[in-house]
């Protein structure tokens, strides 16, 4: 069904991706979820040589954590990972745990800080992963690739990431590859939601944060990025629907894009079996990364 049909209840219902996990109830696998994060970054925090809290730009809250293999090998790989939470929920506190399969195959992981709501709206936390991204460039010039993986909500800050007039900033990143996990792309039908009440975003906001809308601008500034676009197979149908139409609309641009449709997985599972190096999304972002 298309959105635009739908009652503000059932809009509420396919934008809450807990009440679609096959694995337990709402409450049970949000806390499982960030139980899941928490563990992984506490390993990955063991496993690494850290910078933590590294300022991006003056703001308390525009602080990112670096995870370097103790292993100190030259031409490596960066990944910056952008976590989810619906733009009102987790930390980069919870989200190094992508570092712990990528360490020993040399790669860098950077967790991104960006303020949530209600401190932080939709503009201003698009402006920090872009000026975030700049930083870490600046800082690791010399590195092999830089990566961007986000998941939910990060994956819809990565995909704004990639569609950055970049003239309005002191460099153009050139990004080889974006990993967005269960994303939302198309903003207008949260509006009328319960996501949007700490948001509190107008339709002028949604529209320009939308990355469904800035094809264009990405086909401008990242024409070479390799795209990839998973989702869970248990994600929602409309979540379901945000990414296919996204990766349609990508691949209709004649980007290089590749649709994911994960098997055995949900909205929460589909990104925080990234800690196992076995998992196939792993694989696939390893397999990006060399290719
Ligand atoms: N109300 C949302 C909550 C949610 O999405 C969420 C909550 C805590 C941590 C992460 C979340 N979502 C995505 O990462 C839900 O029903 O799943």
């Amino acid at each position: 069904m298309d959105w635009t049909k739908m009652t503000k209840d059932e809009l509420e219902r396919q934008y809450s991706p807990s009440r679609w996990s096959h694995r337990m109830n709402a409450d049970a696998v949000i806390q499982a979820h960030v139980k899941a994060l928490k563990a992984g970054t506490e390993r990955a925090r063991a496993l690494a040589q850290t910078l933590l809290n590294v300022p991006y730009g003056e703001g308390d809250g525009e602080k990112l954590d670096v995870y370097i293999p103790k292993t100190n090998c030259l031409d490596l790989n960066l990944v910056i990972y952008i976590h989810g939470g619906y733009w009102q929920f987790l930390s980069k506190e919870e989200s190094g745990f992508l570092a712990v399969p990528l360490l020993d195959k040399g790669v860098v992981v950077v967790a991104v800080g960006y303020d949530i709501a209600p401190k932080g709206h939709m503009d201003l936390m698009v402006s920090q992963v872009r000026r975030s991204v700049v930083s870490v460039v600046q800082q690791y010039s010399h590195i092999r690739g830089l990566y961007l993986c986000g998941h939910s909500a990060g994956a819809h800050l990565a995909a704004m990431v990639l569609s950055t007039d970049w003239s309005q900033y002191s460099l153009n990143p050139q990004i080889k590859g974006a990993f967005l996990v269960s994303g939302i792309y198309d903003l207008l039908p949260i509006l009328p939601t319960y996501i949007n009440e700490p948001l509190k975003m107008t339709e002028e906001v949604a529209v320009r944060n939308s990355p469904s809308r800035l094809v264009p601008q990405l086909q401008q500034s990242s024409p070479g990025c390799q795209i990839l676009v998973a989702v869970a197979e248990n994600d929602s149908p409309e979540f379901r629907k945000q990414s296919e139409e996204y990766y349609a609309t990508l691949s209709a641009a004649g980007l290089k894009v590749t649709l994911e449709d994960v098997p055995d997985t949900d909205h929460f599972s589909v990104v925080d079996q990234m800690v196992d190096p076995e998992y196939c999304l792993t694989k696939l972002l390893m397999k990006m990364m060399n290719s």
